[in-house]
């Protein structure tokens, strides 16, 4: 399977117009929408003013659009992206009435029977992953909503919690998961949620579903090859029937009915006000209130997160839900600006498949383990006890003791969220005033500054209004915490009331525990995060020790061909000078060092070899120094400094050398002079005929001596004044070169300056 980079992914909003009800011709309701493709426009008479408004999503679907077709066209690239190990989650919304569960789930009451896009979509999912040559796991839960309860619409339909796991993101621990491998299957294990699903008849719709329903494909595939490297792709489907958004007036609720659309309403002002601040991009950094509701916390990562989200916004046709319309369309509107960042949920796993399996396999032993222990302490308080009568008062408080107690969790939570997020926003304020003050802006930078810091500003703002309402809120919970504990202490003392105690402190405990295992997970992922980052640093160390010890060898090696080129005591000036000005320039150099034969010549060029050689091994210390920097590990670069200090010392050494030998071919000038000196005191041992011979000799030899002490002396002042060329320098020093060879050395200076 090919690997996805990550992609920003907007949401995909499509409206979906249904035909107009029994109910709506009836009263004769007119038609105030048409579309194309794309565009929707909605006709709006207010007395005898009548306007027209447009809307744009990604596609409309008129009255005559089917399932299938709405499938075909727009879902199926999403089920096929969920079969390539992406996340994807589809919901419909829509007044009560508007044709979400039409859509979703299908329906038979109506003049035509038409199968749910869910059903579609799970039978797609099981046939294309059947087709494709992998191994895969597909499990199906099914859950709803219902007056803020979530409860398993496959499973023994208790209260569940809602927990965030830093490592799986969102989780409803005891949700039921069936593993499905066939379409019948599925279909039987869906028609059996369906069957649970709290429905009503309702002003609005004799079918109403009174509850957000949502169904979750999880898929988990793998990929073997020779090389016996694995693939994991683990993906999610989630298809989301909302509850209708209603009107209390419009809808005429009563009693228990107006509680469930005062809850189906509370929760998609949530999802709307979520929505909000996730489609402006202005509102970066402003704290999510997806702990509002029970939906938008399960719907968290399709909102936010890394999911790839479709949402059907169903409309009615009819003049009569003008209101509900409008509502609906912006709504979606404001959705269609929301980009979320999708990735492939895939592991590379570098194993022999057996040791992976191992791996699995112990890990999934532990975490039947946990689970063991965490079912262990209801094991213990209910085995045995016999069931509690429906006893309403007891019931009812403890029921309100546990919402409560969730509630101080969920306001504790959100409260801590908004400071960390208001720390991250104080941050970046700091970081942009830093900028301002220290950075030369131009007026356009400047303005986007400015620009941002004020959004920054205001979401800091309306972060803590968000938290004083939490903290009033969290003032109220308390205090109905006492009332409720107050009120359950009235209540007769009996075994039943002991049960519920317990109960009430074992769900208390086992949020608790949550809470910790969060917190352990939190802390075992940061103690990974720093196991990675500091092998990160020991790879990043090592390979930064072997390119040094590289280069110190390559140092090394350089110094000592340095050495070995330097010239030795071999190399001498042969000619007497007492001092001669030291050019930099090297070819100057060479001339007044001019060896008296090619093997000497030779040798110079060597030491201008060991030379560039030398300053190539200081550049490459200076670009050692500045990958140093780069490094913005303060011991890492303290070591490298320290070696790189060694390179260049190493390198001055050969340095050095060559230095040294040069003074030792100016030594040997003077043990010339000295030589001369020793002559004269040796000559009165010598016989006249001697003497005489070396007298002549030495006044020819003092007469050269002259010559070449006056050629020299016009050289210097050639090189010094700069009134010489390279070549005629050359030619002076090879002349005195060879009257040196004839005639005693010439006095002339020479001072030596480092190079
Ligand atoms: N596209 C459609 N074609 C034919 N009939 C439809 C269509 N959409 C909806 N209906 C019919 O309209 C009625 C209401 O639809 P539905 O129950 O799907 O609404 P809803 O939005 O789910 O409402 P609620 O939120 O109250 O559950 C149903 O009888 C349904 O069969």
């Amino acid at each position: 399977m090919e690997i996805k980079q990550e992609e920003i992914i907007p949401f995909r909003v499509f409206v979906r117009v249904r035909p107009m009800s029994e109910k709506e011709k009836a009263i004769r309701a007119e038609k105030i929408t048409r579309s194309e493709d794309s565009i929707i426009w909605v006709r709006e008479q207010r007395g005898n003013f009548i306007k027209e408004n447009s809307y744009a999503f990604d596609k409309v679907f008129t009255e005559r659009s089917e399932n299938l077709k709405i499938y075909r066209e727009e879902l199926k690239s999403l089920v096929e992206d969920v079969c390539n190990g992406l996340n994807g989650t589809c919901f419909a919304y829509g007044m009560t009435g508007a044709g979400k569960t039409h859509t979703m789930l299908g329906s038979s009451s109506t003049f035509k029977q038409e199968k749910g896009v869910v059903y579609i979509a799970v039978d797609d999912c099981i046939t294309s992953m059947t087709n494709k040559r992998c191994d895969f796991v597909l499990k199906l839960s099914y859950l709803e909503i219902y007056n803020e309860h979530v409860r398993d619409l496959l499973g023994s339909g208790e209260n569940l919690m809602v927990v965030e796991d830093p490592l799986k993101g969102v989780i409803i621990p005891n949700l039921r998961e069936f593993e499905i491998t066939s379409s019948a299957e599925a279909k039987e294990i869906i028609d059996s949620g369906n069957s649970i699903r709290v429905m009503a008849s309702t002003a609005a719709n004799q079918f109403s579903t009174r509850s957000h329903a949502i169904l979750q494909l999880s898929l988990e595939q793998s990929q073997k090859d020779k090389n016996i490297v694995s693939s994991v792709f683990t993906s999610k489907l989630c298809l989301i029937d909302l509850a209708g958004s209603e009107r209390a007036a419009s809808t005429e609720n009563r009693g228990q009915r107006m509680i469930e659309g005062a809850n189906i309403n509370r929760s998609l002002l949530a999802l709307g006000n979520c929505i909000n601040i996730l489609s402006d991009c202005n509102k970066r950094g402003k704290f999510i209130p997806y702990r509002d509701s029970k939906l938008t916390r399960i719907l968290k990562e399709s909102l936010g997160g890394n999911t790839q989200t479709i949402m059907i916004a169903c409309i009615s046709p009819s003049s009569s839900a003008l209101e509900e319309t409008l509502n609906t369309l912006k709504y979606a509107e404001r959705a269609r600006n929301i980009k979320n960042k999708v990735v492939q949920n895939t592991k590379e796993v570098e194993a022999h498949v057996s040791e992976y399996k191992d791996i699995i396999n112990s890990l999934r032993q532990e975490i039947d383990f946990l689970k063991s222990q965490i079912n262990k302490p209801e094991d213990i308080v209910l085995s045995g006890e016999p069931r509690i009568d429906s006893q309403e008062g007891l019931e009812d408080i403890s029921q309100k003791i546990m919402m409560n107690f969730e509630e101080h969790w969920e306001i504790k939570k959100s409260i801590r969220e908004i400071e960390l997020l208001n720390e991250d926003n104080t941050m970046k304020m700091k970081k942009l005033l830093g900028k301002y003050q220290t950075e030369e802006l131009n007026s356009k930078e400047l303005r986007a500054l400015k620009h941002e810091l004020i959004f920054i500003k205001q979401n800091i703002k309306e972060n803590e209004e968000a938290r004083a309402e939490l903290l009033e809120n969290l003032y109220m919970n308390l205090k109905t915490k006492s009332n409720l504990q107050q009120a359950m202490s009235i209540l007769k003392k009996d075994d039943k009331k002991e049960i519920l105690e317990l109960q009430i402190m074992l769900r208390n405990l086992k949020l608790e525990a949550l809470d910790l295992h969060i917190q352990n997970t939190q802390i075992k992922q940061e103690a990974q995060k720093n196991k990675e980052e500091s092998v990160a640093k020991d790879a990043i160390i090592n390979r930064m020790k072997q390119e040094i010890e590289e280069m110190k060898k390559q140092i090394s090696t350089m110094t000592q061909s340095s050495y070995l080129n330097t010239p030795n005591e071999d190399f001498s000036a042969s000619f007497t000078c007492s001092k001669v000005s030291f050019d930099e320039s090297p070819t100057i150099k060479q001339f007044i060092l001019s060896p008296k034969n090619s093997e000497k010549k030779i040798k110079l060029s060597k030491l201008e070899e060991a030379r560039r050689a030398r300053k190539e091994v200081k550049s490459s210390n200076f670009v050692l120094k500045e990958k140093i920097e780069e490094i913005t590990k303060p011991e890492l670069s303290e070591r490298l400094r320290a070696s790189s200090v060694t390179a260049n010392i190493k390198t001055g050494e050969g340095l050095q050398k060559g230095q040294k030998s040069l003074k030792g071919a100016f030594s040997n000038i003077y043990q010339i002079e000295n030589m001369k000196d020793r002559y004269k005191s040796v000559e009165r041992h010598r016989t006249p005929t001697q003497k005489e011979t070396e007298r002549k000799n030495l006044i020819a030899k003092n007469v050269l001596q002259q010559k070449s002490q006056s050629s020299i002396s016009s050289l210097v002042k050639g090189l010094n004044s700069k009134i010489l060329t390279a070549e005629e320098a050359t030619d002076i020093v090879k002349n005195t070169w060879n009257m040196k060879k004839k005639t005693p050395t010439p006095s002339v200076t020479i001072s030596l300056k480092k190079p």
